[in-house]
């Protein structure tokens, strides 16, 4: 508890003297009756000897006695909170300098409820003006990241130990702000729980990237079908194709109607239109802006000609509701919300129950792994956080993206991405020995890696460009044509530092 209250100060102390001096700051710490608020205690007992001016709000009958007194002795003024005072206390603290939010943490079952919600509720609105979080923002389910509201929005947390689940999927990650780690000596312990929540870092991705050897030449990089796009919309067919083009495939294959093929084909010459039987490929992709019997019949066929050829597929879009009654892992599909919640609907194993997409939106670490599992297939969920499921249940989470990527056209963008990725790895991925399960991934993840991997170079692409333009908004091609130096700088990076 002591390194985890000294990480905790440390980090509130950081960001105060960020905005000002630290001597006569004032910070208000949010005290609940579990460990939780122990640390929060002990903390603000630190900041109150490095000169703050601290206050804490004491939300149950009993708080952790010995953390009470050690703030008490550093000059800390506490204050009791009754139904009667919640408004004018939340007044008081949004003037701060700084909320620590120690109400609940990992021990908490359900929300905030009574003097302490309304407390939340009103200094939420009243937007402070830095909230550190200790642990976890009070409110979240550390397993799942579903959330009790009200919940006080974090720009900080500070988090002991591992990562909680819960930090990494939304909608718990989007109120808990930037997520940072202190190690408090259980470290190896949780090493030992298999990790079911997963996030791949840079030097992870780089490991996994598709690398061509010297003697590759077009073929052997790995070719990608593609039936996207139609008359109606044309430009999923030239983003997915382009993106697949500039993430590293050796070819790609365009299948769809001649107009759409025409501007195709303005935008990627190096692509092939292919009429009839495209011959040769390494993985398909499929869905992305299709519409129209015909351009169905097309993503049909070659759906059933993967499946029976063993061969990879994303199913993107148009083409979900093509899904054979089992998939296998192999197959990745790639919904947003509102689509996952249709998908659910249509499968007969979710039976009577309706799916709505604000029901996916509230769990979706639960409906992407519900997804997997009955389907068989790999299953991304786009969103802030991406979630990809291995039908096994483990799940990555990536979250590299920025805000600005919510734009049309950036998911054809990603399957592009994830097509070129899987078209250049379908061939070795089963029996890689080395990258793979130097990462601990078992065989039966590694589609679920890739798919995270497209999802972190698509979002990191996404966050490049709009650094780029000085935090400004993008458009689906500026992400695209940031994805060969967000490939380039993974691989050199991993390079530089590999084992
Ligand atoms: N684990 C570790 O190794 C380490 C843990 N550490 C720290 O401990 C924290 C976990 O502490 P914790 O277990 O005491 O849980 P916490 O959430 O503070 O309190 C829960 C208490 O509140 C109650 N309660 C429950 N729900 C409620 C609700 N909705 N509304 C109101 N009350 C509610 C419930 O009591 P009950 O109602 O059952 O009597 C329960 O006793 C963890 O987040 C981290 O900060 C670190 O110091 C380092 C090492
Ligand atoms: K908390």
């Amino acid at each position: 508890m002591q390194r985890a209250a000294y990480g905790l100060a440390h980090a509130v102390a950081r960001e105060v003297k960020k905005r000002r001096k630290l001597a006569g700051a004032s910070v208000t710490v949010l005290v609940g009756k579990g460990n939780n608020g122990g640390d929060g205690l002990f903390a603000a007992a630190l900041l109150a000897r490095r000169g703050m001016r601290t206050t804490a709000v004491l939300a149950a009958a009993e708080v952790h006695a010995e953390a009470l007194a050690a703030f008490v002795a550093a000059g800390g003024r506490g204050v009791r909170l009754e139904a009667a005072n919640a408004e004018e206390l939340a007044v008081l603290c949004a003037g701060d300098d700084v909320i620590i939010d120690a109400l609940l943490g990992t021990g908490a079952r359900g929300g905030l409820r009574d003097a302490s919600a309304e407390l939340v509720a009103s200094l939420q609105e009243l937007r402070p003006r830095l909230v550190v979080a200790c642990d976890l923002p009070s409110g979240l389910d550390a397993n799942t990241g579903e959330v009790h509201w009200p919940v006080l929005d974090a720009d900080v947390t500070v988090t002991f130990g591992g990562i909680k689940a819960g930090l990494m999927a939304d909608p718990g990650e989007g109120c808990a702000g930037r997520v940072e780690r202190v190690p408090i000596g259980i470290e190896k312990q949780l090493e030992h729980n298999s990790p079911e929540l997963r996030r791949l870092t840079a030097s992870d991705i780089g490991a996994l990237l598709p690398n061509p050897g010297r003697r590759a030449h077009k073929y052997s990089r790995g070719v990608l079908g593609v039936v996207a796009g139609s008359a109606r919309f044309a430009g999923a067919a030239v983003l997915s194709v382009h993106a697949a083009a500039l993430a590293g495939s050796g070819m790609v294959r365009y299948l769809g109607p001649q107009a759409a093929a025409q501007l195709v084909l303005a935008r990627t010459p190096e692509a092939l239109w292919e009429t009839d039987d495209p011959g040769r490929v390494q993985a398909w992709l499929l869905g992305s802006g299709v519409a129209g019997e015909e351009q169905l019949e097309r993503a049909r066929d070659a759906g059933s000609s993967a499946l029976a050829d063993g061969l990879p597929v994303i199913v993107d879009a148009g083409a979900l509701s093509l899904l054979p009654d089992r998939c296998p892992p192999h197959w990745i599909l790639t919904p947003h919300a509102g689509e996952l919640a249709t998908l659910l609907g249509s499968l007969p194993s979710t039976g009577e129950v309706k799916v709505t997409r604000d029901d996916v939106e509230s769990r979706p670490l639960h409906y992407v792994r519900q997804a997997a599992e009955q389907t068989g297939a790999t299953v991304l969920l786009k969103g802030a956080t991406t979630l990809v499921s291995s039908p096994s249940g483990v799940v990555f989470s990536q979250s590299d993206g920025t805000a600005w990527m919510a734009t049309a056209g950036s998911g054809d963008v990603l399957a592009g991405v994830l097509g070129a990725l899987l078209a250049q790895a379908a061939e070795s991925i089963n029996d890689d020995d080395g990258a793979y399960a130097r990462l601990g991934l078992k065989l039966e993840d590694r589609w679920a890696a890739l798919a995270a991997v497209a999802a972190s170079v698509h979002g990191r692409a996404g966050a490049l460009a709009s650094a780029n333009f000085d935090g400004g908004p993008l458009t689906a091609s500026a992400i695209m044509a940031a994805v060969p130096r967000v490939i380039g700088s993974l691989n050199a990076e991993y390079d530089r530092t590999r084992p």
